[in-house]
């Protein structure tokens, strides 16, 4: 993917994240007012009309990103910048924990130097992948894909992946795994269609608000043969069955996300391919035929959800030792209005 590419698609600058935000399973609709075209906002990747002047403005000081950055370059690429080599501590130094966790984690000055690309976040939120046009050591001078230059303090820019690396479907393979970063990668593959994306052995899911061509026998069948390894709800659902049969060991799928976010419907996806799989004895008809009937009991339309279900669902799927599906048993429970209002504010919470 060319440099070009990259900066195309930040012409829809993502948005950040809300604070204490944790990537957990299911993305779904962080942040999102209403439907339409802030679907993305789910996971802050909306347009954004930025008021920002064309002149070069001293900016940043106390933007500095505040996140983590798991990754350097230099660890993933084996390169070592001259300077940096004299930094780098001998074998068997004494050097504590922390100073080696603060040195190794941050690569911004590595990045500056470096001119690499990296991403600025604006004050409404918004981030930009911003081009390095001079750095002077502390300050560096930075041009934004709109054409904006701006004066910034080294520590505002967070390091940007480079190209090769745009759309990874696991985003553990990503060499910066920051806030800019992640995001930039869920709407890179939103935009194909690419709805599910990995975090090692956790599976982002986005709502795409629209059929999506993901599904239906055929991908069924080459998750089952694994002929493909895209991540999918089939892919997780494959593993959870198989592993079953193989270690003779109960096995859990558990789908978390906001109200809205597409729980619901992805259970019904993974149990669609149980069915698929293990299906022969009809009882997996039955088993899929019970969604309408406890949907048109306990399910209600909300400002953030048509079809909100109102209550909590365990589901537990029984199989034979053939594999097959033998039985099931659905429980359902009522949470407070505490609970649903926490879930529909996005407040963090424990039950
Ligand atoms: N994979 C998908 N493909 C297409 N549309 C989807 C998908 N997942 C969710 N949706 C859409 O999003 C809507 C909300 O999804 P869903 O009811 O599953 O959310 P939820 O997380 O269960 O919400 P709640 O917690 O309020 O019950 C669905 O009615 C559907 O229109």
């Amino acid at each position: 993917m060319s440099m070009r590419s990259k900066a195309l698609h930040t012409l829809q600058p993502i948005k950040s994240l809300p604070p204490g935000f944790k990537v957990n399973g299911n993305l779904g609709r962080d942040g999102m007012e209403s439907r339409g075209d802030s679907k993305l906002r789910s996971s802050g990747l909306v347009p954004s009309s930025s008021p920002e002047s064309n002149a070069i403005t001293e900016e940043a000081e106390d933007r500095t990103s505040g996140m983590g950055l798991f990754n350097e370059d230099l660890a993933y690429s084996g390169k070592v910048a001259d300077e940096d080599l004299e930094s780098v501590p001998l074998p068997f130094q004494s050097v504590s924990a922390s100073s080696r966790e603060s040195r190794w984690s941050d690569t911004t000055p590595y990045v500056s130097k470096k001119k690499l690309q990296s991403w600025f976040q604006l004050s409404n939120g918004n981030w930009e992948l911003a081009k390095i046009i001079t750095n002077s050591g502390i300050e560096l001078v930075i041009s934004l894909p709109d054409g904006k230059v701006l004066k910034v303090k080294q520590d505002s820019l967070v390091p940007a992946n480079p190209d090769i690396l745009d759309g990874v479907d696991d985003l553990m393979q990503l060499s910066y795994l920051n806030e800019p970063s992640v995001l930039y990668d869920l709407q890179y593959r939103y935009n194909q269609n690419m709805i599910y994306t990995k975090a090692g052995p956790v599976l982002v899911a986005i709502n795409p608000f629209k059929k999506v061509p993901l599904y239906g026998n055929n991908y069924i069948e080459a998750y089952r043969r694994k002929t493909t390894e895209s991540p999918h709800v089939y892919a997780i659902t494959d593993t959870a069955i198989r592993e079953m049969i193989r270690d003779e060991v109960n096995q859990s799928i558990i789908i978390s996300g906001e109200s809205g976010a597409g729980k619901t419907e992805t259970a019904k996806i993974a149990m669609q391919y149980l069915a698929a799989l293990g299906g022969g004895s009809g009882i997996e008809h039955e088993i899929l035929k019970t969604n309408p009937i406890l949907e048109a009991f306990g399910n209600a339309k909300t400002l953030r959800n048509d079809n909100s279900s109102r209550f909590g669902k365990l589901i537990e799927i029984h199989f034979s030792e053939t594999g097959k599906i033998s039985g099931a048993n659905i429980q359902t429970c009522r949470f407070s209005a505490v609970y649903w209002l926490k879930l529909e504010t996005s407040v963090p919470f424990s039950l």
